[in-house]
């Protein structure tokens, strides 16, 4: 039995860090088994969170200098973290931060150099992960599916709280899965004009109550209605749903508490016109699990047809970059990593760019 010890890096929408995960790998006579061996997360400064957020509207100069300069400061937190731990590792598998996403356009771009971030933790480097299925005429994301049939087929239903919220599920013998819409980004953003990252717990949203009007709004937009496969994000946020929470009169207790019904609202009817067994069981993981209150609302919207499922702290936060770490060993195998019934790609694919230490370090 060979095992695969991978670092994978995971930088997502919510802008709250870099998630690291050391994790084994190995195939048994069930399929794959993983190990979540060591996890680190390295909160963003001001500063990273500010420059990552704002690529979205740099020129290209200062687009591909941010390339550089984040894969060299990527590199420099995987060599931390090894000499921290002393573990050995194979390879690192990066997702990097997304600075564009327009799948429509054929764009996708995700910060974070390979051959640098290679030459700097002198590893070898995958990442890349969702250009090439963009190409193919897919959405590039989301691409945790794979590692949801594989990994975590024991549940009727996967949802992750990021900064945007998505769900995935087999069906007919397929994986499908999409972007429901939003999850921790509006309450980021809320919360953000409070000096505060986040709303621990949902304490203040709690306290508030809805404004009916933003909530019709919000249920209105176009997206909800799209049929899959779809994928949504920054660009999105920005262009749809700030301008309603801009000219909402509400206070910032009642927006939160808004947004965490509309959020759920949307979530339980996107499963629930996928259900097909009376009793279900929905993994919840993403930083949204850890807000007790927006897990309370969920229950409720779902009803008692599908039970959230809260797992362990560390499967909560690092999901995403164990299964960026396992579509690393599938790419190093050769084998399918992105799912074309979940992106809508003309085919799978074997996707991820590989880079080699140049020895520079
Ligand atoms: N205790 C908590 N109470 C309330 N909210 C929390 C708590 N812990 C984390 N969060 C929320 O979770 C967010 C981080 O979630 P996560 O790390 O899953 O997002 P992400 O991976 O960046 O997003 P995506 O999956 O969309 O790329 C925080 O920004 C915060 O909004
Ligand atoms: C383009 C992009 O980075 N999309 C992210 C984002 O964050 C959540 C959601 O939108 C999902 O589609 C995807 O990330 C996860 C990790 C995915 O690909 O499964």
């Amino acid at each position: 039995m060979k095992i695969q010890k991978v670092l994978g890096m995971m930088s997502g929408t919510s802008l709250d860090g870099l998630d690291l995960a050391y994790c084994h790998f190995w195939e048994s006579e069930s399929g794959w088994e993983f190990k979540i061996e060591k996890t680190k997360e390295i909160g963003y400064s001001k500063d990273w969170r500010d420059r990552l957020k704002n690529a979205i509207r740099m020129s290209n100069e200062a687009h591909a200098e941010l390339d550089l300069v984040y894969g060299e400061w990527l590199g420099e937190q995987a060599r931390i973290f090894i000499e921290e731990s002393d573990i050995p590792v194979d390879f690192i598998a990066s997702h990097g931060h997304t600075s564009h996403h327009r799948p429509e356009d054929g764009v996708t771009f995700q910060l974070g150099n390979g051959q640098v971030l290679a030459d700097s933790s002198n590893l070898q480097v995958i990442c890349d992960f969702r250009s090439q299925d963009v190409k193919l005429g897919g959405q590039g994301a989301p691409l945790v599916p794979i590692g949801d049939s594989l990994l975590f087929n024991s549940y009727d239903f996967c949802l992750n709280l990021g900064g945007i919220s998505n769900v995935s599920f087999q069906r007919d013998g397929k994986r499908i899965a999409f972007d429901i819409g939003m999850a921790n980004m509006p309450l980021n953003y809320i919360t953000e004009q409070m000096g505060l990252a986040y709303d621990e717990d949902g304490q203040i949203a709690s306290k508030g109550k809805i404004d009916k009007d933003l909530l019709a709004k919000l249920n209105g937009l176009a997206y909800y209605d799209l049929p899959h496969p779809k994928s949504t994000g920054y660009e999105w946020f920005i262009a749809k749903v700030l301008p309603l929470l801009k000219a909402s009169k509400s206070s910032n207790q009642d927006l939160l508490h808004t947004l965490i019904h509309h959020n759920c609202i949307q979530i339980a009817k996107a499963i629930h016109r996928h259900v097909t067994n009376p009793k279900n069981k929905l993994l919840t993981t993403g930083g949204g699990a850890l807000n007790s209150f927006f897990i309370a609302v969920l229950q409720e919207h779902l009803g008692p047809t599908v039970e959230v499922v809260i797992p362990s702290k560390t499967l909560i936060a690092y999901k995403e970059a164990l299964v960026f770490a396992f579509m690393g060993v599938l790419r190093s195998q050769q084998k399918i990593n992105v799912l074309s019934s979940v992106t809508g790609a003309d085919s799978d694919s074997v996707s991820g760019a590989i880079f080699q230490p140049q020895g520079i370090n």
